[in-house]
Protein backbone atom coordinates (compact mmCIF):
# COMPACT_ATOMS: atom_id res chain seq x y z
CA UNK A 1 0.00 0.00 0.00
CA UNK A 2 1.60 3.33 -1.07
CA UNK A 3 0.76 6.11 1.68
CA UNK A 4 1.49 9.91 1.34
CA UNK A 5 1.92 12.59 3.74
CA UNK A 6 -0.37 15.89 2.93
CA UNK A 7 -0.27 19.13 4.18
CA UNK A 8 -1.09 19.50 8.00
CA UNK A 9 -5.01 20.07 8.86
CA UNK A 10 -6.49 23.13 10.08
CA UNK A 11 -7.50 20.61 13.65
CA UNK A 12 -10.76 23.19 14.53
CA UNK A 13 -11.78 23.48 17.61
CA UNK A 14 -9.73 24.49 20.97
CA UNK A 15 -7.49 21.61 21.40
CA UNK A 16 -4.17 22.51 23.04
CA UNK A 17 -0.78 22.63 21.39
CA UNK A 18 0.23 19.06 21.95
CA UNK A 19 -2.93 17.35 21.00
CA UNK A 20 -2.94 19.84 17.87
CA UNK A 21 0.85 18.35 17.01
CA UNK A 22 -0.67 14.87 17.45
CA UNK A 23 -3.46 15.95 15.08
CA UNK A 24 -1.37 17.35 12.30
CA UNK A 25 1.39 14.40 12.14
CA UNK A 26 -1.85 11.68 12.64
CA UNK A 27 -3.89 10.55 9.41
CA UNK A 28 -7.16 12.34 9.38
CA UNK A 29 -8.73 9.28 8.35
CA UNK A 30 -7.23 5.79 9.49
CA UNK A 31 -9.10 2.53 9.23
CA UNK A 32 -7.27 -1.19 10.23
CA UNK A 33 -8.73 -4.25 9.75
CA UNK A 34 -11.87 -3.38 8.92
CA UNK A 35 -14.42 -6.85 7.90
CA UNK A 36 -18.16 -6.92 6.98
CA UNK A 37 -20.01 -9.83 6.20
CA UNK A 38 -23.69 -10.12 5.15
CA UNK A 39 -25.15 -13.60 5.76
CA UNK A 40 -21.90 -15.26 4.39
CA UNK A 41 -21.08 -13.12 1.78
CA UNK A 42 -18.12 -10.95 2.60
CA UNK A 43 -18.72 -7.07 1.33
CA UNK A 44 -16.02 -5.83 3.55
CA UNK A 45 -12.64 -7.83 3.41
CA UNK A 46 -10.05 -6.56 5.40
CA UNK A 47 -9.48 -2.94 5.01
CA UNK A 48 -6.60 -0.55 5.63
CA UNK A 49 -6.53 2.57 4.66
CA UNK A 50 -5.07 6.31 5.44
CA UNK A 51 -5.73 9.52 4.07
CA UNK A 52 -3.77 12.35 5.34
CA UNK A 53 -5.82 15.71 6.65
CA UNK A 54 -5.89 18.13 3.83
CA UNK A 55 -6.67 15.18 0.86
CA UNK A 56 -9.07 14.95 -1.47
CA UNK A 57 -9.65 11.36 -1.70
CA UNK A 58 -11.58 9.28 -3.57
CA UNK A 59 -12.91 5.52 -3.65
CA UNK A 60 -13.46 4.29 -6.74
CA UNK A 61 -14.87 0.48 -7.14
CA UNK A 62 -17.24 -1.36 -9.41
CA UNK A 63 -20.96 -2.01 -8.33
CA UNK A 64 -20.92 -4.34 -4.99
CA UNK A 65 -17.30 -3.59 -4.21
CA UNK A 66 -18.23 -2.61 -0.77
CA UNK A 67 -17.62 1.20 -1.06
CA UNK A 68 -21.08 1.81 0.46
CA UNK A 69 -20.40 -0.66 3.06
CA UNK A 70 -17.16 0.44 4.26
CA UNK A 71 -18.08 4.52 4.13
CA UNK A 72 -21.13 3.48 6.46
CA UNK A 73 -18.87 2.08 8.72
CA UNK A 74 -16.66 4.74 8.72
CA UNK A 75 -19.21 7.29 9.31
CA UNK A 76 -20.68 5.20 12.09
CA UNK A 77 -23.86 4.07 10.25
CA UNK A 78 -23.04 0.69 10.24
CA UNK A 79 -21.32 -1.72 13.33
CA UNK A 80 -18.18 -3.50 11.56
CA UNK A 81 -17.77 -7.00 12.07
CA UNK A 82 -14.08 -6.11 13.07
CA UNK A 83 -11.69 -3.48 12.61
CA UNK A 84 -10.83 -0.14 13.79
CA UNK A 85 -11.59 3.38 12.15
CA UNK A 86 -10.18 6.74 13.61
CA UNK A 87 -10.85 9.87 12.27
CA UNK A 88 -9.19 12.87 13.58
CA UNK A 89 -8.03 10.89 16.58
CA UNK A 90 -11.60 9.45 17.44
CA UNK A 91 -12.36 5.90 17.23
CA UNK A 92 -15.59 6.31 15.88
CA UNK A 93 -17.07 3.08 17.52
CA UNK A 94 -15.48 3.79 21.03
CA UNK A 95 -16.08 7.00 21.00
CA UNK A 96 -19.26 7.99 18.15
CA UNK A 97 -20.20 11.57 19.35
CA UNK A 98 -16.56 12.94 19.63
CA UNK A 99 -16.26 11.03 16.06
CA UNK A 100 -19.34 12.41 14.69
CA UNK A 101 -18.63 15.54 15.80
CA UNK A 102 -15.94 15.90 13.31
CA UNK A 103 -17.40 14.35 10.44
CA UNK A 104 -20.20 15.48 7.84
CA UNK A 105 -21.73 12.73 5.78
CA UNK A 106 -23.70 12.51 2.42
CA UNK A 107 -24.93 8.78 2.07
CA UNK A 108 -25.48 7.29 -0.92
CA UNK A 109 -29.50 6.76 -0.74
CA UNK A 110 -30.61 10.51 1.13
CA UNK A 111 -32.46 10.48 3.66
CA UNK A 112 -33.67 13.93 4.46
CA UNK A 113 -37.06 15.38 6.98
CA UNK A 114 -39.34 15.06 3.84
CA UNK A 115 -42.02 17.62 5.43
CA UNK A 116 -39.70 20.33 5.72
CA UNK A 117 -38.42 23.29 3.69
CA UNK A 118 -34.92 22.99 2.15
CA UNK A 119 -34.48 26.04 4.28
CA UNK A 120 -36.03 24.51 7.39
CA UNK A 121 -34.07 21.51 6.90
CA UNK A 122 -30.12 23.05 6.69
CA UNK A 123 -31.53 25.22 9.77
CA UNK A 124 -32.62 22.04 11.64
CA UNK A 125 -29.32 20.60 10.79
CA UNK A 126 -27.55 23.42 11.85
CA UNK A 127 -29.77 23.66 15.28
CA UNK A 128 -28.97 19.68 15.61
CA UNK A 129 -25.33 20.27 15.63
CA UNK A 130 -25.22 22.97 18.22
CA UNK A 131 -25.21 25.96 15.91
CA UNK A 132 -27.42 29.20 17.68
CA UNK A 133 -30.53 30.09 15.52
CA UNK A 134 -29.18 33.27 13.74
CA UNK A 135 -26.18 31.19 12.85
CA UNK A 136 -28.11 28.41 11.63
CA UNK A 137 -30.21 30.54 9.73
CA UNK A 138 -27.78 32.48 7.81
CA UNK A 139 -25.24 29.49 7.09
CA UNK A 140 -28.54 27.82 5.55
CA UNK A 141 -28.69 30.75 3.54
CA UNK A 142 -25.69 31.29 1.83
CA UNK A 143 -25.48 27.06 1.96
CA UNK A 144 -28.74 27.13 0.14
CA UNK A 145 -27.79 30.14 -2.41
CA UNK A 146 -24.01 28.44 -3.08
CA UNK A 147 -26.54 24.98 -4.17
CA UNK A 148 -28.72 26.88 -6.44
CA UNK A 149 -31.55 26.05 -4.40
CA UNK A 150 -32.38 30.03 -2.81
CA UNK A 151 -35.39 29.56 -5.64
CA UNK A 152 -36.64 26.57 -3.97
CA UNK A 153 -35.68 27.11 -0.32
CA UNK A 154 -39.52 27.45 0.91
CA UNK A 155 -40.32 24.10 -0.94
CA UNK A 156 -41.23 21.19 0.79
CA UNK A 157 -38.30 18.87 0.17
CA UNK A 158 -40.57 15.93 -0.53
CA UNK A 159 -41.19 17.38 -3.74
CA UNK A 160 -37.35 17.81 -4.39
CA UNK A 161 -35.58 16.18 -7.66
CA UNK A 162 -33.08 13.30 -6.84
CA UNK A 163 -30.53 16.11 -7.93
CA UNK A 164 -31.61 18.36 -5.41
CA UNK A 165 -32.26 15.83 -2.41
CA UNK A 166 -28.30 15.39 -2.75
CA UNK A 167 -27.15 18.88 -2.83
CA UNK A 168 -29.98 19.59 0.04
CA UNK A 169 -28.19 16.61 1.85
CA UNK A 170 -24.30 17.93 0.37
CA UNK A 171 -25.76 21.48 2.56
CA UNK A 172 -26.78 19.41 5.79
CA UNK A 173 -23.52 17.77 6.01
CA UNK A 174 -21.49 21.25 5.54
CA UNK A 175 -23.17 23.41 8.02
CA UNK A 176 -21.64 22.46 11.08
CA UNK A 177 -17.76 23.20 8.96
CA UNK A 178 -16.54 19.65 9.94
CA UNK A 179 -12.70 19.03 9.19
CA UNK A 180 -13.38 15.82 7.72
CA UNK A 181 -16.36 14.99 4.83
CA UNK A 182 -17.69 11.84 3.77
CA UNK A 183 -19.34 12.07 0.38
CA UNK A 184 -21.01 8.59 -1.30
CA UNK A 185 -21.30 9.26 -5.10
CA UNK A 186 -22.29 12.98 -4.53
CA UNK A 187 -22.55 13.70 -7.58
CA UNK A 188 -24.83 11.43 -8.65
CA UNK A 189 -27.82 13.34 -10.49
CA UNK A 190 -26.62 16.83 -9.81
CA UNK A 191 -26.73 18.92 -12.97
CA UNK A 192 -23.24 19.90 -14.95
CA UNK A 193 -23.33 23.69 -13.55
CA UNK A 194 -23.95 22.73 -9.95
CA UNK A 195 -21.50 19.44 -10.39
CA UNK A 196 -18.97 22.44 -11.11
CA UNK A 197 -19.95 24.26 -7.91
CA UNK A 198 -19.52 21.62 -5.71
CA UNK A 199 -16.15 20.60 -7.30
CA UNK A 200 -14.90 24.00 -6.46
CA UNK A 201 -16.57 23.75 -3.23
CA UNK A 202 -14.50 20.56 -2.61
CA UNK A 203 -11.18 21.80 -3.69
CA UNK A 204 -11.61 25.39 -1.31
CA UNK A 205 -12.35 23.03 1.59
CA UNK A 206 -9.35 21.09 1.27
CA UNK A 207 -7.59 23.87 0.64
CA UNK A 208 -8.00 24.74 4.04
CA UNK A 209 -6.61 21.83 5.58
CA UNK A 210 -10.31 19.92 5.63
CA UNK A 211 -10.17 16.41 4.08
CA UNK A 212 -12.86 14.67 2.19
CA UNK A 213 -13.03 11.35 1.13
CA UNK A 214 -15.67 10.23 -1.51
CA UNK A 215 -16.81 7.86 -3.74
CA UNK A 216 -17.89 7.81 -7.68
CA UNK A 217 -17.97 5.40 -10.50
CA UNK A 218 -16.69 8.46 -12.30
CA UNK A 219 -13.10 8.09 -13.34
CA UNK A 220 -12.58 11.31 -15.42
CA UNK A 221 -14.15 13.43 -12.21
CA UNK A 222 -11.73 11.72 -9.35
CA UNK A 223 -8.88 11.98 -11.88
CA UNK A 224 -9.01 15.77 -12.00
CA UNK A 225 -10.15 16.52 -8.50
CA UNK A 226 -8.48 13.17 -6.40
CA UNK A 227 -5.27 14.02 -4.82
CA UNK A 228 -5.37 10.37 -3.55
CA UNK A 229 -7.25 7.29 -4.40
CA UNK A 230 -8.10 4.03 -3.56
CA UNK A 231 -9.51 1.35 -5.64
CA UNK A 232 -11.33 -1.23 -3.70
CA UNK A 233 -12.85 -4.69 -5.39
CA UNK A 234 -14.48 -7.53 -4.17
CA UNK A 235 -14.33 -6.00 0.00
CA UNK A 236 -10.57 -5.62 -0.76
CA UNK A 237 -8.17 -2.52 -1.27
CA UNK A 238 -6.46 -3.38 -4.71
CA UNK A 239 -4.76 -0.19 -5.02
CA UNK A 240 -3.75 3.36 -2.86
CA UNK A 241 -1.67 6.08 -3.60
CA UNK A 242 -1.80 9.39 -4.99
CA UNK A 243 -3.63 9.45 -7.99
CA UNK A 244 -0.53 10.01 -10.29
CA UNK A 245 0.77 6.63 -8.14
CA UNK A 246 -2.43 4.68 -8.93
CA UNK A 247 -2.54 5.58 -12.44
CA UNK A 248 0.99 4.74 -13.31
CA UNK A 249 0.84 6.73 -16.50
CA UNK A 250 -2.05 5.83 -17.43
CA UNK A 251 -5.48 7.04 -17.31
CA UNK A 252 -7.07 6.03 -14.16
CA UNK A 253 -10.35 4.57 -16.30
CA UNK A 254 -7.16 2.41 -17.72
CA UNK A 255 -5.42 1.66 -14.64
CA UNK A 256 -8.72 0.55 -12.83
CA UNK A 257 -9.58 -1.39 -15.53
CA UNK A 258 -6.39 -3.25 -15.29
CA UNK A 259 -6.77 -3.52 -11.45
CA UNK A 260 -10.20 -4.62 -11.69
CA UNK A 261 -10.17 -6.47 -14.88
CA UNK A 262 -12.67 -5.85 -17.51
CA UNK A 263 -16.10 -7.60 -16.71
CA UNK A 264 -16.39 -9.11 -20.70
CA UNK A 265 -19.54 -10.59 -21.14
CA UNK A 266 -20.44 -13.38 -24.19
CA UNK A 267 -22.61 -11.14 -26.13
CA UNK A 268 -22.96 -13.20 -28.83
CA UNK A 269 -26.05 -14.98 -27.54
CA UNK A 270 -27.66 -11.38 -28.10
CA UNK A 271 -28.58 -11.82 -31.41
CA UNK A 272 -32.30 -10.73 -31.04
CA UNK A 273 -30.61 -7.04 -29.52
CA UNK A 274 -30.69 -3.96 -31.87
CA UNK A 275 -32.20 -2.85 -34.93
CA UNK A 276 -31.16 -5.52 -37.37
CA UNK A 277 -33.19 -8.48 -35.48
CA UNK A 278 -36.80 -8.80 -34.87
N1 LIG B 1 -27.76 -4.76 3.82
C1 LIG B 1 -27.19 -5.67 3.04
N2 LIG B 1 -27.59 -6.95 3.07
C2 LIG B 1 -27.02 -7.91 2.31
N3 LIG B 1 -26.01 -7.66 1.45
C3 LIG B 1 -25.57 -6.39 1.36
C4 LIG B 1 -26.13 -5.32 2.13
N4 LIG B 1 -25.48 -4.17 1.84
C5 LIG B 1 -24.55 -4.50 0.92
N5 LIG B 1 -24.61 -5.81 0.63
C6 LIG B 1 -23.74 -6.53 -0.32
O1 LIG B 1 -22.40 -6.16 -0.01
C7 LIG B 1 -21.65 -6.00 -1.22
C8 LIG B 1 -21.06 -4.60 -1.26
O2 LIG B 1 -22.13 -3.68 -1.42
P1 LIG B 1 -21.89 -2.10 -1.43
O3 LIG B 1 -23.22 -1.45 -1.46
O4 LIG B 1 -20.98 -1.75 -0.32
O5 LIG B 1 -21.12 -1.91 -2.81
P2 LIG B 1 -20.77 -0.57 -3.60
O6 LIG B 1 -19.33 -0.65 -3.96
O7 LIG B 1 -21.22 0.62 -2.84
O8 LIG B 1 -21.67 -0.76 -4.91
P3 LIG B 1 -22.33 0.31 -5.93
O9 LIG B 1 -21.22 0.94 -6.68
O10 LIG B 1 -23.17 -0.56 -6.80
O11 LIG B 1 -23.14 1.28 -5.11
C9 LIG B 1 -22.61 -6.33 -2.36
O12 LIG B 1 -22.43 -7.67 -2.74
C10 LIG B 1 -23.97 -6.11 -1.75
O13 LIG B 1 -24.94 -6.95 -2.36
Amino acid sequence: MILVSRWPADPRGSAGPAVKEAAMSEPAIAVHGLRKSFDKKEAVAGIDLEIAAGSLAGLVGPNGAGKTTSLSMMTGLLRPDAGRIVINGHDVWADPVAAKAVIGVVTAEVRLFERLSGEELLEYAGRLRGLPAAEARSRAAQLLDMLDLTADAKRLVADYSTGMRKKAALGCALIHNPPVLFLDEPLEGVDPISADVIRRLLARLVGTGSTVLFSSHVMELVEQICDHVSVIDKGKILATGTTDEVRGGKTLQQAFIDLVGPRSRDEEGLTWLGSSSN
